[in-house]
């Protein structure tokens, strides 16, 4: 990496700024730019277009701190004046109104004022990616800032800041603490049908924030009883407010409008207004998983409109979904097409009905099998709660899905029981649902934020029609992706696992890398294991805060003499390895290929208690392979049969022939794309010998791993 030619004076100001901070913290605000000076600053920016690009600062670990758990109505109301620095004020709220444009650095950074015209900047972090900075504070807004803390920001200067959503509450004007002073009198005027008419232009316009802000208001002056008789407008309005919770993904709210929408009445118009709230009730269940609910909304609108050929075509995707979800009868082939096309998604169910999550004796909860599984069945195939790619805008990519996973809990509070359930560093508590307080569910960030790290996965996406194209272990190249899946998150790690990973799109296929019985734990490898016991660790406890003790690990461990010999041995042989690309097995001659074969024998020595116990020796396999290749192109049937036996063994797998009849013990083996290679190797020399049944043998068990490390088949006809 290059080196930052600033970068030690950068860390002196850090230095300087964090001692002002910690000299400052608890005295009283002093006033520092004054409004004609913030104006200047808000109003000489270019507009925004679109959202910019931006560095999103992670908070350090001493800035974590918890949101607001309680409602305004048990808060003391604060001014500007008495905020202090460095501090937390608890117990209080403060109520400001955005008087300028604002705009997106690394937060959403506006120019606010309290009722006594004081004024200051407040940024705000943790909002929808895709949001521009006045859709999140448009101007003239007014706000609420929960137990408000001022802080001093990157750029040396004190603003508020706020980094949990609930800890900010963007007031309606009919909102009992909205001043009376910054009310704009032609919007309290407006009628529930003015609004209505108001919130249908912003659809119109596909400003879908903004026509939820007005069906919001219209339902807030509907008075029942002033519709006596006539056409109450609250089913229209939150009929429409149900679709325009739809565009901005907020699935149970659109669940709910829909529900209050619909009026069961029989005349023609109510009937046509009741099955497009049936229809919003399918989009938005469809789009929270639950398929059954979206199957049903859809049949109750045929009822209404049978010959309504969306609500068919959406009736047919919907009872695929189920399928999938009750019998993991996925089209791999199809499901690659539909990635290949649109990048990064699959439009499937996941199928996670043979395994459940449960606590374990030791390391917190587990993944178990509810099944028997054979080597290579489907063990699950699970959609993605959320993946983030790396773009031009964002190409660190695990910021964005830490921030969107907290904005989509707090658009779906039914998933944050399933977020919130994880793994966050801590023994479990029993999984509980985000608390709603004034309407929006308090997620802390801090903590989903660690769920994230602890629970994802980084994978690549593009690659999944190529050979091994579905296959995270084996893509070192960049740049990664990052998703989140909620059960496979349960798997505790094993560098000797009993499953492995891949991925379609935001599918994650995990399958039996041996025999599961009903009950028995399932684990999968969380890395590629490192071939020495000592860097394992390290990159296990550095991420994870663990130390594995899989059977190869603990083994590995009791015979802590012959580590230092063996690392040397392992560095020398990938050393040789890395030197010796195509070009020179191409042109390897008796002497380079002599020396290889010291290298192997050598660590075939430094191994052999991993080879007495049938374990794996992780450090091996590459020279083996090395030397594969470079019989195979010196077309030496006989060693090209003995090297690639050997690298079968380097992965733990011993064959035993009997006749033409093939049998591999897999008990303690690690399936990689070199045993599948190497099983290749053997079913070519087979095949030079003309013994055609045992070629066969020898494919089928390499289309068997295939299917393991890749998750499906595509592919192998390519590489082999
Ligand atoms: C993705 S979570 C796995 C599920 C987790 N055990 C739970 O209780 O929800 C990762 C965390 O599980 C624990 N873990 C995973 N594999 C482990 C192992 N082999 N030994 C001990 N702890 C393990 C570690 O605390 C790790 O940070």
């Amino acid at each position: 990496m290059e080196e930052d030619p600033l970068a030690y004076h950068k860390s002196v100001l850090k230095d300087e700024m964090l001692a002002r901070r910690l000299r400052q913290a608890g005295d009283l605000r002093r006033v520092s730019q004054s409004r004609k000076q913030l104006t200047k600053e808000f109003t000489n920016r270019p507009l925004p277009s679109c959202p910019e690009t931006r560095q999103i600062a992670r908070p350090v670990p001493e800035d974590f701190y918890r949101p607001c758990y309680l409602p305004p109505a048990h808060l003391k109301k604060i001014l500007l004046k008495d905020l202090k620095f460095e501090t937390h004020h608890r117990g209080s709220f403060l109520l400001l109104r955005v008087f300028c444009q604002p705009f997106r650095k690394s937060a959403v950074v506006a120019a606010i004022e309290d009722e006594t015209r004081d004024v200051d900047r407040l940024v705000v972090y943790q909002t929808r990616e895709s949001l521009r900075a006045f859709e999140v504070l448009p101007e003239s807004s007014v706000v609420t800032i929960k137990e408000p803390f001022y802080h001093m920001e990157e750029d040396g200067r004190y603003a508020l800041r706020v980094d949990h959503p609930s800890d900010m509450v963007v007031l309606d004007h009919f909102h009992k603490l909205y001043p009376e002073q910054w009310q704009n009198h032609e919007e309290t005027q407006m009628t529930a049908m003015s609004w209505k008419l108001e919130g249908d232009r912003a659809v119109m316009g596909e400003e879908y924030l903004e026509a939820h802000r007005c069906y919001t208001s219209g339902l807030a002056c509907v008075d029942p009883e002033a519709y006596e008789g006539m056409r109450n407008p609250m089913r229209d309005l939150c009929r429409s407010r149900s679709l325009a919770d739809l565009h901005l993904s907020r699935y149970d709210a659109s669940v709910l409008d829909a529900f209050k929408s619909i009026s069961n009445r029989q005349d023609d118009r109510a009937k046509s207004e009741d099955a497009e709230a049936w229809f919003c009730r399918g989009r938005a269940n469809y789009q929270l998983g639950h398929y059954a609910n979206a199957l049903h909304a859809y049949e109750r609108m045929l009822m209404l409109a049978p010959t309504d050929l969306q609500c068919h075509q959406e009736l047919d995707r919907t009872k695929k979904r189920l399928l999938e979800q009750r019998e993991g009868a996925y089209d791999f082939a199809e499901m690659i097409e539909e990635v290949t096309k649109n990048g990064y998604f699959a439009d499937r169910a996941s199928f996670i009905s043979k395994t459940e999550a449960r606590q374990t004796q030791d390391r917190g909860r587990g993944l178990f099998a509810t099944k028997d599984l054979r080597m290579g069945d489907l063990i699950l195939c699970e959609k993605a709660f959320m993946t983030a790619h790396p773009n031009d805008r964002t190409p660190r990519s695990t910021v964005p899905v830490w921030l969107d996973s907290v904005q989509k809990v707090v658009d779906s509070p039914s998933q944050s029981k399933d977020l919130l359930g994880l793994y966050a560093g801590q023994p479990h508590t029993s999984p509980i649902s985000a608390p709603i307080m004034d309407g929006v569910p308090v997620v802390d960030t801090f903590r989903v934020s660690r769920i994230l790290d602890l629970n994802g996965f980084s994978y690549t996406v593009g690659r999944e029609s190529h050979a091994y194209g579905t296959s995270a272990m084996m893509t070192r190249e960049s740049p990664k992706s990052t998703g989140l899946w909620i059960r496979v998150a349960n798997a505790n790690h094993a560098c000797l696992s009993n499953a492995v990973r891949s991925f379609v799109g935001d599918m994650i296929i995990l399958r039996a890398a041996r025999d599961i019985k009903n009950g028995e734990e399932i684990t999968i490898s969380y890395q590629k294991p490192a071939p020495l016991l000592a860097d394992r660790q390290k990159v296990l406890f550095d991420s994870w805060r663990f130390q594995c003790n899989c059977l190869l690990c603990t083994s590995e461990a009791s015979s802590v003499a012959k580590m230092h010999d063996l690392a040397e041995h392992v560095e020398t042989s990938m050393a040789f390895v890395a030197d010796r690309t195509l070009d020179t097995i191409l042109a390897a001659d008796s002497e380079l290929i002599a020396m290889a074969e010291i290298v192997a024998e050598d660590l075939e020595e430094m191994y052999a208690d991993n080879l007495m116990h049938r374990l794996p020796c992780l450090g091996m396999g590459d020279i083996w392979q090395w030397l594969c290749q470079t019989y195979c192109q010196n077309l030496n049937r006989s060693q090209l049969k003995r090297c690639a036996i050997k690298v079968l063994q380097s992965h733990g797998y011993w064959m035993t022939l009997q006749g033409s009849q093939l049998s591999i013990d897999l008990a303690h083996g690690i399936p990689t794309v070199a045993v599948v290679d190497a099983l290749m190797y053997l079913a070519g020399v087979a095949e030079g010998e003309q013994q055609i049944e045992l070629r066969r043998e020898f494919e089928a068990w390499a289309r068997r791993f295939y299917e393991i490390v890749n998750g499906n088949m595509t592919g192998f006809e390519l590489k082999y």
